[in-house]
């Protein structure tokens, strides 16, 4: 006993160093704010944060063989930066809510919690919100590995001049969660049904007698089960801090590759990281050999294609346009290379932004 409490006195004497540190590094950053405002520079620096991440998670590899875990020093950096940044400048985000949805878990880990989110009910409402500068950025859903493309997302960068600024890829992970403490006791079920059906073989083998009852969010399902004594709601992680709910079971959902990818959008352009991202419109003229030639600007200047995805132009029946996201920044000499020559062909509707890729890619 007296052995633990010897090293309870370490561990003491550990916090107040990081605390020290922590108070240090926040003026720190008072001061960078302070001079990044009077020489009119942006005052979130998501490229630097990046940076940040990148020399952590590597130093914690090489230095100490990963021995603290990766995911917890990405949350406690997130954490930390989102924190420092709240004292330069208080950050709006809008989301598409409500709270504890995976839209909202995706906002928490891009800017931490240390920022003000509103979160608001469509994604046209996410556009505006930054659009009229009530926000500084928005999240928005994309895509997903299994639903794919979330139509009216990319319809919006038609309708708004808004740029892209960052994506996250969030693994879409469901739990069961219960103000009940044993499975035992759960008698309902409370979900919205796509999670249900991601679930159904999880719940046919552990607990097959409960009744299942639909919801229109998987947060609405958590609102409803605080209330209730015998029931449990399938939602995300952050649906269990959110309404302070236990984890019964977790990762009950079906699929391992179920990955959802959300946009940051804003009104800035982002520096080059070296690993970037473009997204852009492309007009594709309705005559033989057109998407042939557009396709042959990337091909020329060996510039990768990550995805193409045709939709309505809305502007005439059956004209579209190509959302295309290609590996690069426009900045990268083939990438301006390809792109000056769509622009002097006259193909460029619209540039949506260069920005970092993902920080964890896992499609
Ligand atoms: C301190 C800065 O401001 C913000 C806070 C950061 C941090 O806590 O390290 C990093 C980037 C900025 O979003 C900076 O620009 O360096």
């Amino acid at each position: 006993m007296e052995e633990i409490a010897l090293w309870r006195k370490r561990i003491d004497e550990i916090d107040e160093e990081i605390l020290r540190l922590l108070n240090e590094r926040i003026k720190i950053a008072q001061k960078i704010g302070e001079i990044k405002k009077a020489s009119g520079l942006d005052i979130h620096a998501p490229e630097r944060e990046r940076e940040i991440f990148e020399r952590v998670l590597k130093l914690n590899e090489e230095l100490y063989g990963g021995e603290f875990p990766k995911e917890a020093l990405f949350h406690i950096y997130r954490e930390i930066m989102s924190a420092c940044l709240s004292v330069e400048k208080p950050l709006r985000v809008a989301y598409l809510g409500p709270k504890a949805t995976f839209t909202h878990q995706a906002a928490l880990e891009y800017f931490g919690f240390s920022v003000h989110y509103i979160p608001v009910s469509t994604i046209k409402d996410v556009f505006n919100e930054v659009d009229l500068g009530r926000a500084d950025y928005g999240v928005v859903p994309v895509e997903n590995t299994i639903e794919g493309v979330v139509n009216y997302t990319l319809d919006m960068f038609l309708e708004y001049d808004l740029k892209i600024v960052g994506e996250v890829v969030i693994p879409i992970k469901l739990h069961l969660l219960s103000n009940l403490s044993s499975l035992e006791d759960v008698k309902r079920i409370y979900s919205h049904r796509h999670a249900i059906a991601q679930c159904r073989n999880w719940i046919d083998k552990n607990l097959p007698k409960a009744q299942i009852i639909e919801t229109e969010s998987t947060a609405r399902a958590c609102e409803i089960v605080l209330e209730l004594n015998d029931a449990a709601a399938i939602a995300s992680e952050v649906a269990s801090y959110t309404y302070h709910l236990n984890i019964l079971a977790q990762n009950i959902q079906e699929s391992a590759n179920n990955f959802t990818r959300f946009l940051i959008v804003g009104n800035r352009s982002m520096k080059r990281t070296g690993k970037d991202k473009t997204s852009l419109i492309l007009a594709v003229r309705n005559k033989p050999g057109d998407l042939y030639k557009t396709l042959e600007s990337f091909y020329l200047y060996g510039v990768n294609l990550t995805k193409i995805e045709s939709r309505p132009s809305k502007k005439k029946a059956w004209d579209y346009v190509f959302f295309v996201d290609l590996d690069g920044h426009m900045e990268d000499h083939n990438v301006r290379m390809a792109l000056d020559l769509l622009a002097k062909e006259n193909r460029i509707i619209k540039m949506l932004g260069s920005y970092p890729k993902a920080l964890f890619e896992e499609s």
